[in-house]
């Protein structure tokens, strides 16, 4: 998996460049970016249109995307994911109580979920609501297997670099939309029944890619 035009064998293909890095590698990379002047607003808008993109394609004029956002960085690409979704119905859920929103994915119906509950931020396993809102998130996936669960950087509850979802519990996403470069961890085995296909949106406004 060195570089050039590398595929995977999920529901989408994908290609990228860059070769996948650790999370310290991503951290790194995100700091000299910001270090460099640049602003995170709008690598952030960027990313989210990208996860929104995805959405599209993989859904329909008219049809329903819930889209969940956590407190950190993670939440805020969802947030302008939905700013940037068109022609279709999408509903913003702002996690401010986990526990309390588990309800409005029970009692969601349509076609698309984005996850953009953790991603690199991620420290250790979730616990209470935001396990509930995991397994919620889950059980809607097992229940109906045409539902698409579009994963902001990382399907939240995975650890990037082991591949391993944190505490055994991990969102099973269909698709993850990547940012910058794949994560390591994500092409093992391990990662596999979370990360569904893999699309590295590139280009999201950091400095080039600096490692080789
Ligand atoms: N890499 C890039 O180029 C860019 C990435 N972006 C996005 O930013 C997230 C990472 O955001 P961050 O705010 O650092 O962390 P999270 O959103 O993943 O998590 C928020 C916060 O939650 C706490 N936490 C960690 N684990 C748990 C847990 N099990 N239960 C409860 N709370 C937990 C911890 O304090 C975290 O800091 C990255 O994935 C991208 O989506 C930017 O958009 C810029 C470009
Ligand atoms: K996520």
């Amino acid at each position: 998996m060195e570089g050039g035009s590398n595929r995977y064998d999920g529901k989408l293909d994908f290609t990228y460049k860059n070769n996948p890095i650790s999370i310290a590698q991503m951290k790194e990379w995100e700091d000299a970016t910001w270090a460099a002047g640049i602003e995170e607003e709008p690598v952030m808008r960027r990313a989210g249109k990208a996860v929104a993109e995805v959405a599209e394609k993989v859904t329909k004029e008219g049809d329903s995307i819930l889209v969940l956002a956590g407190k950190g960085k993670n939440g805020g690409d969802a947030i302008y994911a939905a700013e940037y979704i068109k022609e279709r119905n999408v509903t913003l859920v702002k996690i401010t109580d986990a526990q309390a929103s588990i309800k409005d994915i029970d009692e969601f119906g349509g076609e698309c979920i984005i996850d953009g509950l953790f991603g690199i931020g991620l420290n250790r396993p979730m616990e209470g609501g935001w396990k509930g809102l995991t397994e919620a998130i889950n059980k809607k996936t097992y229940l109906n297997p045409n539902l698409e669960v579009v994963a902001v950087d990382t399907p939240s509850g995975l650890d990037g670099d082991s591949g391993e979802a944190l505490g055994g519990l991990a969102v099973k996403a269909t698709i993850t939309v990547t940012f910058g470069a794949i994560k390591k961890g994500m092409l093992s085995e391990s990662a596999k029944p979370w990360v569904g296909s893999i699309i590295a949106a590139e280009e999201v406004g950091l400095l080039p890619y600096p490692f080789k």
